[in-house]
């Protein structure tokens, strides 16, 4: 037998229905109902601002100004119980419940605006004995249910669950024993479900008195604006189950009715709550709140992808299917009369006002994976328990039979006229009493096991949702350190050297940075600090440049450094002087960028060098000007390139020889930068001696002759 999904066609179904104006019909029903002016109310003379001029329209007199409502339902002060019963259609709406569908009624407005009486009578009534024409909404229900049970003759089972959302806290109204909170939890397949609920069989009026014992058990206080004030959401749950209504295409189907009693709306100037009544406030108002935003997340949002706040709070946790699920709902909005409550009134008004433009919920009837399973499994329960009652009446009348020496007879008559039942019952062979009661408790204790594994799998999936929540939170964090890491790297870095083509236009070795795997150096200053290598076909001015440049180098192949003359040859330590003017001279500091690590490095000062006196021969002066540019500027840098295209066939080295460091003179200091700030230099390096040229290696010297195109 299929489990017929009836709510989910309905709102497929209510989804094309239009109303007149050709606008989608919504699936939620608003009426309003204002209660009469009350004792105190009538004593202090005020009077009432709403007026009711038909069935369908409320206007509202405040300050001279008029303002006229429309809902699909206005019921006045004077209107009784059943009138409120049938206005808002309540009656068809249970109907609907009995046909699968998911269906709501909840009452909410300002605290003392009569929710409670319209949803289960005068407080007075749960004291004394019962009087029928003030029965609310919810003991209408359930005797109209009633009838329907009786009326269809089996067939239906009610099932219902009453509980009160207390401070956030769900607490079970059917469980006589202490209160204490019951956990919430959510599933795609299920959606939200109260853990460990306790749920009462209603079969008659009996069991509607127990139920509605739980009343008892609500949190009440008194205040200013109600005497007995209802300080949670009370709801009650019916679970109506048909199973094979020839009338619904021969399925089994299961609906539900909920009724709800939200607490009312309050202002803590005009109630004067004050500590723990203070704490419920808060919640209720929060809550309400909650609720409030996801009938605007549902009004608002448009196309598939709605998104509805249900998880802000348990309230709306558990009326998230029946406010933008598949079912129906009617909400009564009730309001107090009065001039004072005015403002909060209008709120409701607005708020109701808002829900009846809540469009239907759209939803396609495919089943995922999951709901397959969970109504394939209760199919088989259902089955299950079919089968144990089957199994139950044969071993009954296998008893009774015995009993009266009948089983002879009753055998031989099954084996002449064998009949359906007789060939699954006691005939069967291994079908003996104690055979039907061991495979009673063995799908009793099948069953039990298909429910654990239900609840279990509920569960997996839920702890599944909560892990998964911090790993996308982490992987989000991830994605935007890699996305400043990939910005970081697509940054541009300074043009690279050219290539070296000959050592007499090689310039690169001037730079810091270097190409090619030659001898690396270690800057004395910072030891850890690693510069890239430099060219290998520019030992020459690597040599040079360790004169010029205040770094002692330390050069990890000593076999093949140039600088034989090195008084520490291990390490290739470069220690010549090369002019003892230096040392009046100041220092220049000189960002290095390393590539590898994209970090500013910075180095000891270079000493910058200028002519102090302007060479006279414009070569001169361009070698000069190369000079200065070299030793100041990243060699990458716009000028120095302009210079290398001009000066090709000037290497730095052949400067170098010609001024023979007679030229250098004067050097300029510059601040040292470092991203933005200025960063101490290192110590000044002490000044190197340069070594007379005659004392330099053989390959030195052919290195330089060649330099100079000798
Ligand atoms: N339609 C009505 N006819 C007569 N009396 C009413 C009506 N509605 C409400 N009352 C009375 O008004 C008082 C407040 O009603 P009720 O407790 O139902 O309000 P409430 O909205 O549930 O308040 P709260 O949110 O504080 O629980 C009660 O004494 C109730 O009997």
């Amino acid at each position: 037998m299929m489990i017929q999904r009836h709510s989910r066609r309905q709102s497929v179904e209510s989804k094309k229905k239009m109303n007149s104006r050709g606008q989608e019909k919504s699936n939620v029903m608003v009426a309003v109902r204002v209660r009469p002016l009350n004792e105190a109310e009538q004593m202090r003379g005020e009077q009432s601002v709403i007026l009711c001029p038909d069935k369908r329209h409320l206007q509202l007199s405040q300050s001279g100004q008029d303002r006229l409502f429309t809902f699909d339902a206005v019921l006045g002060p004077e209107t009784s119980q059943e009138e409120v019963f049938q206005a808002c259609q309540v009656k068809k709406i249970v109907d609907m419940a009995t046909q699968g569908c998911s269906c709501t009624v909840f009452a909410f407005g300002q605290t003392g605006s009569g929710k409670t009486y319209t949803v289960t009578g005068p407080h007075a009534e749960l004291d004394g004995p019962w009087d029928p024409s003030y029965h609310g909404l919810i003991q209408r229900c359930l005797s109209h249910l009633l009838g329907l049970v009786h009326s269809a003759g089996g067939g239906i089972t009610l099932r219902a669950s009453y509980l009160e959302i207390y401070n956030e806290q769900v607490q079970d109204l059917l469980d006589p024993r202490p209160r204490h909170p019951l956990p919430v939890r959510g599933s795609r397949a299920c959606g939200f479900r109260v853990e460990n609920l306790s749920e009462l069989e209603l079969h008659s009026l009996d069991d509607i008195t127990k139920l509605l014992e739980g009343l008892r058990n609500r949190h009440t206080s008194s205040h200013r604006q109600n005497e007995r004030s209802s300080r949670g959401h009370a709801i009650l749950t019916i679970h109506i189950n048909r199973t094979g209504a020839k009338d619904t295409e021969g399925g089994a189907t299961q609906g539900k009715l909920r009724l709800v009693d939200l607490a009312g709306s309050e202002r803590v100037k005009e109630t004067g709550n004050e500590a723990e009544l203070l704490e419920e406030t808060g919640n209720i108002n929060r809550s309400l709140l909650a609720l409030g935003k996801c009938i605007a997340a549902l009004v608002n949002a448009k196309g598939k992808n709605k998104h509805v706040p249900c998880r802000d709070s348990k309230l709306t946790k558990l009326l998230s299917d029946s406010l933008g699920g598949n079912g129906v709902t009617l909400m009564i909005a009730c309001v107090s009369p009065t001039a004072a409550c005015l403002p909060e009134t209008l709120n409701t008004l607005y708020y109701s006002s808002r829900a009846r433009r809540i469009r239907p919920w759209p939803i396609t009837n495919r089943l995922d994976q999951k709901e397959k399973l969970l109504s394939t499994l209760q199919r088989e329960n259902r089955l299950l328990r079919r089968e144990n009652l089957l199994l139950r009446q044969r071993l009954f009348t296998s008893q009774e039979a015995s009993k009266t020496g009948l089983e002879e007879k009753h055998a031989g008559r099954g084996r002449s006229e064998p009949t359906t039942e007789e060939q699954v019952g006691p005939t069967r062979p291994g079908s003996s009493p104690c055979h039907g009661s061991c495979q009673l408790q063995e799908l009793s204790q099948e069953k039990d096991t298909l429910q654990q594994d239900k609840l279990e799998l509920l569960d997996c999936q839920e702890s599944s949702d909560q892990q998964r929540k911090p790993q996308s939170e982490e992987n989000a964090q991830l994605l935007c350190k890699l996305e400043d890491l990939r910005r970081e790297i697509s940054s541009p870095l300074p043009p690279p050297s050219p290539p070296c083509d000959s050592p007499r236009v090689c310039l690169s070795s001037i730079s810091l940075k270097g190409v090619g795997s030659c001898p690396s150096m270690h800057c004395a200053h910072h030891p850890s600090t690693f510069l890239p290598p430099l060219h290998p076909h520019c030992l020459l001015e690597q040599c040079h440049h360790c004169h010029w440049h205040p770094l002692r180098c330390f050069c990890f192949f000593p076999a093949v450094c140039p600088l034989q003359s090195c008084p520490q040859p291990p390490l290739g330590l470069c220690r010549q002087r090369y002019s003892s003017t230096c040392e009046s001279l100041p220092h220049l500091g000189v960002s290095c960028v390393s590539r590898r690590r994209k970090q500013r490095v910075v180095l000891p000062p270079l000493q910058a060098l200028s002519l102090d006196t302007e060479p006279r021969d414009p070569m001169e002066k361009a070698k000069a000007r190369l000079d200065h540019c070299t030793c100041v500027s990243d060699p990458g840098s716009a000028p120095l390139c302009r210079m290398r295209s001009q000066f090709q066939h000037v290497s730095y080295a052949e400067v170098f020889l010609e001024n023979g460091g007679s030229s250098v003179r004067r050097a300029h200091a510059l601040p040292l930068m470092s991203r933005g700030r200025v960063t101490p230099s290192a110590p000044p390096l002490p000044v190197i001696a340069p070594t007379p040229f005659s004392s330099r290696s053989e390959g030195q010297r052919r290195t330089v002759e060649h330099a100079q195109g000798i």
